[in-house]
């Protein structure tokens, strides 16, 4: 025999609680729906009727909190409506209704009414349909889940329903005039319809005005500074612009507003969003381009789907269409600015860079239009791309922080412009230019070369040196590290430590070899086997450097190797190159020497006292 599942209703009105509702707040949005969607219905039936909202807080003669009513002037629902759709959960009379008119209500799974009992025990709906027989109905419906339907004592004169909440003692908050004005203004303040409310004998229209961005100004400065004002009220910061919104898949319309500060990279902003004019998120996510991270929304949708939890929209095509369209206005927004007002265009990517440089990167267009306005770090310090191809013919760039700390003294001091792109997109978008600018040339720059351009030592020098050269190539063999002696700027560098684009990634390679077992260490010894001479890396010495010049001229060869091989892990220090054990052990040994001379100095002249 089939059984049918019993549902615990309290069960299911805390998993909603805690789980699908962020605050029990939300049960004045229901109830709002619950009256708007009826209004709608009746205005499909009588397309004159007009419809409104009414919310009352009726005192109680013990002074107990006052009783919740909202009343509407809607469809109304029949006695068998009142068992179908009130009393089972997840039915709702919306999903029956025929698809063109489905689309204009907001409620869509059943489950609304339950919020209530977030804040009440017992709900006391009274209506009368307007597809009735003229009678009016009573269903009580209690947190247990048990529920009566019967005639109402107390006739309706006109089509409608009201719903009474009898509070529960510890929800007394939700039931002051102050929180149920603020909760209904915050909800349903876009609503269309007009909401009235009553509390101590006085009614108050709390929607009058339609929301800033569809209200008429007398000129385009007074729109922006009243949009702008909206901007602050709802998000309480100083936006730097606001952009409209209006797109016609999903009937989204609104404003972006342009944040004062730079948010983290790819931070999705949490944008404020209402369905069909009732607040259905503060913090939806889905509603813009990734790249579009520097602006916050505010936005009206008549046509997205909401989540069973209305806190975003549901992801489907006509969602993937709206974004695209707003993506597409935040796009011109930026195309009108570079056109127009290149200052203003500067200011914004100063603060939004990573947003213009990820939207530059998808959109070839929009490249061409903003590469040259974007800033890069160089070794000669911050500067456009165009201020840089005025300067030089080719863009040099390394992709790699530990390269430009490395090159970016000894490249500055020989005049030399390097781009540090290892900052996020900034590669990429090098990478990009020959391609929108056929006569660009971009050339990753390796460190290794950049000894080719410094000068030659003379034929004395380099017989000075020769001592210094033996030495120091010999102590770098192990580390299969070339030598050089040339001169260069700036004075104080000793050395420069350089290697080909790959030989972080061998240095890499040799650090993994050194810490894995030995069946690993042979794949990486295959890997380490390909590397030819002309990859070796190089330590350059600059002989403008003092002590490099006095290294030349030391005679103990143990102290010069000691000092070459200080030299050369400082270099590598420099670079902020992980040191491999090896060259752990030389820089531990160095220091050890270097304090044992240093203490045989002093025991020698007697320097303790
Ligand atoms: N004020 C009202 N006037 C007429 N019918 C109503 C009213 N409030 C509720 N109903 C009926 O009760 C049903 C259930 O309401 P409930 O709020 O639980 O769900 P819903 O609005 O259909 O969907 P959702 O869960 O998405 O809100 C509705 O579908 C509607 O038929």
């Amino acid at each position: 025999m089939a059984h049918r599942f019993q549902v615990n209703l309290r069960g299911v009105i805390d998993l909603l609680s805690h789980h699908l509702y962020s605050t029990p707040g939300v049960f004045v949005r229901e109830l709002l729906q619950n009256a708007t969607d009826a209004n709608r219905a009746r205005q499909h039936l009588e397309p004159t009727h007009p419809g409104a909202v009414h919310v009352e807080l009726i005192e109680k003669q013990d002074g107990g909190p006052p009783t919740l009513l909202f009343r509407d002037e809607g469809v109304g629902l029949t006695e068998e409506e009142l068992h179908r759709f009130l009393a089972t959960i997840g039915e709702s009379s919306k999903r029956e209704a025929i698809e063109a008119h489905r689309a204009d209500f907001i409620g869509q799974f059943g489950i609304g009414l339950l919020s209530c009992f977030m804040v009440c025990d017992e709900l006391l709906v009274v209506t009368r349909s307007v597809r009735g027989d003229g009678s009016t109905w009573e269903w009580r419906g209690r947190h247990d889940g048990t529920y009566s339907v019967g005639p109402s004592a107390h006739p309706m004169e006109r089509c409608g329903t009201q719903v009474f909440l009898l509070p529960r003692p510890d929800a007394a908050e939700y039931f002051t005039p102050e929180r149920v004005r603020q909760l209904i203004l915050h909800y349903g303040g876009l609503l269309p319809y007009p909401i009235h409310l009553t509390a101590h004998g006085h009614t108050e229209h709390l929607n009058s005005a339609p929301p800033p961005w569809r209200r008429t100004y007398p000129s385009a400065a007074a729109r922006r500074q009243a949009l702008l004002a909206h901007g602050r009220e709802v998000f309480g910061m100083d936006f730097v612009d606001c952009i409209s919104l209006r797109a016609e898949a999903g009937g989204v319309e609104g404003v972006a507003y342009v944040l004062p500060f730079s948010p983290h990279f790819n931070a999705r902003q949490k944008h404020r969003v209402y369905l069909k004019g009732m607040l259905l998120s503060e913090s939806a996510e889905n509603l813009l381009p990734d790249w579009a991270f520097f602006v916050k929304c505010v936005v009206d949708a008549q046509g997205l789907r909401p989540t069973a939890s209305r806190e975003s929209f549901y992801e489907d095509a006509t969602l993937s269409r709206a974004r695209e369209a707003l993506g597409q206005l935040l796009r011109q927004y930026l195309v009108d600015l570079a056109t127009e007002q290149p200052r203003a265009l500067q200011r914004l990517i100063a603060l939004h860079g990573l947003s213009v440089k990820s939207l530059a990167l998808d959109d070839d267009d929009f490249y061409r239009l903003v590469i040259h306005w974007l800033p890069f770090e160089t070794t000669l310090g911050t500067m456009t791309l165009e201020h840089y191809r005025q300067e030089s013919s080719t863009v040099r760039y390394v992709n790699t922080l530990e390269t430009f700390r490395q090159v970016a003294r000894v490249a500055a001091a020989q005049g030399l412009c390097i781009i540090n792109a290892a900052y996020t997109h900034d590669a990429a978008l090098l990478e990009k230019l020959p391609r929108v600018h056929p006569d660009a040339q971009v050339e990753l720059f390796s460190a290794a070369r950049l000894p080719q351009g410094f000068e030659e030592l003379t034929h004395e020098e380099d017989e000075a040196v020769a001592r210094l050269r033996r030495v120091a190539e010999e102590a770098l063999e192990p580390f299969r590290c070339e030598v050089s002696i040339k001169k260069f700027l700036p004075p104080e560098v000793p050395t420069l430590y350089g290697d080909a684009s790959d030989g972080a990634f061998q240095r890499d390679l040799e650090r993994a070899r050194e810490e894995t077992d030995a069946l690993y260490a042979s794949v990486l010894e295959g890997a380490l086997g390909k590397r030819s001479d002309e990859e070796r890396p190089q330590l350059c010495f600059n002989l403008r450097n003092p002590v490099v010049r006095q290294l030349a001229r030391v005679r103990d060869t143990a102290q010069l190797r000691l000092s070459v091989e200080m030299l050369y892990v400082q270099a590598l220090l420099l670079g902020h190159r992980p040191l491999n054990a090896r060259e752990m052990a030389l820089l531990n040994r160095g220091l050890l020497g270097l304090i044992a001379a240093r203490l045989d100095d002093d025991e020698g002249t007697g320097g303790m006292h």
